[in-house]
């Protein structure tokens, strides 16, 4: 799936500005984004529910907006199942075999059994977790070939939540369907996604293939003589600071600053493990809510 140039005006307001990324099959794609920050009228448009005000999204190289067919190969899930709320898992069932010509029953029914989801005459009887899980159950069975999920772990618990993440990962492996996840878990996010996607007020501010991502910063516990020294403020993003143990974030290629810490004779200098969500604390300075 590929992408082009996306950009979405509603009302005047241009939410979607010139976004362009290429979906590789066998792929997980984290979405990260503060509030508003376009990454659902981004998966929205990405699966044809919305029509772009300018740029394309192709799916075997070809428009999804000039062959409707192909919007059968893309399932978007909303991070809220209340449209579904009213009808039956059996209505809703014979909804999506309808629209999805691949549907997997049988696959349906396992994962119910899988997850024990009992099967209702109202979806609206199932609990906030439940009805998530069954969005989600309904989007695999379906065996489209992009699956768009919005925030899907909202709702669920530990150990369902770690059982649906668990799941994205087998859906994967075979290279036949690839996840797109917007998602403000980026401690999820980290042990799957392949690729992270970065937008801020519409625009992918960055893209990065997340092994290159964690390469690409040190964190360390640093503690020198007395308060760190003033000129390394600007080289350095300070995460948490106990006394005169501090703990930084560093580029790796910048020399510079690695120089002018070693320069000060740290007491200390101890290389610890980087997280996502130290990262976008570099990255976004110190707003680790994405
Ligand atoms: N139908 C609409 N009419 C007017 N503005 C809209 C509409 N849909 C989205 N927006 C605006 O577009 C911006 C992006 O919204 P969007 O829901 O895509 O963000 P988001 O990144 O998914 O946010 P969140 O993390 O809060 O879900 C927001 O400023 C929102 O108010």
């Amino acid at each position: 799936m590929k992408v082009q140039h996306l950009s979405k005006i509603i009302h005047n307001k241009e939410i979607l500005k010139d976004i362009e990324f290429e979906v590789e099959t066998g792929n997980i794609i984290g979405i990260v984004g503060r509030n508003g920050a376009g990454k659902t009228t981004l998966l929205r448009t990405m699966a044809g529910i919305l029509s772009p005000t300018k740029g394309d999204v192709l799916v075997e190289d070809k428009s999804i907006f000039e062959q409707h067919k192909l919007k059968e190969q893309i399932l978007f899930v909303p991070d809220s199942s209340e449209a579904l709320k009213n009808y039956s898992t059996k209505e809703i069932l014979k909804l999506y075999k309808a629209i999805y010509p691949n549907f997997d029953t049988d696959y349906f029914h396992a994962l119910m059994g899988k997850f024990a989801l009992p099967q209702v005459s109202k979806i609206g009887t199932y609990s906030k977790g439940m009805k998530a899980l069954f969005s989600i159950i309904i989007a695999f069975a379906t065996k489209a070939h992009y699956i768009l999920l919005d925030e899907p772990t909202d709702g669920l618990d530990v150990i369902v939540k770690k059982q649906v993440l668990q799941l994205l990962v087998e859906e994967v492996a075979d290279k036949e369907r690839s996840v797109i996840i917007s998602s403000h878990r980026l401690d999820e996010l980290e042990f799957m996604a392949n690729d992270i996607i970065m937008i801020k007020d519409g625009r992918v501010d960055t893209h990065y293939e997340l092994d290159a991502l964690k390469s690409q910063y040190i964190k360390a516990q640093v503690v020198f003589e007395a308060d760190m020294p003033d000129e390394l403020h600007e080289h350095v993003t300070i995460v948490a600071q106990t006394g005169r143990v501090y703990t930084i974030l560093l580029d790796r290629q910048n020399e510079v600053a690695s120089n002018a810490i070693h320069s000060h004779s740290p007491l200390l200098f101890e290389e610890l493990s980087l997280s996502l969500e130290d990262i976008f604390v570099a990255k976004l300075g110190g707003e680790s809510d994405v």
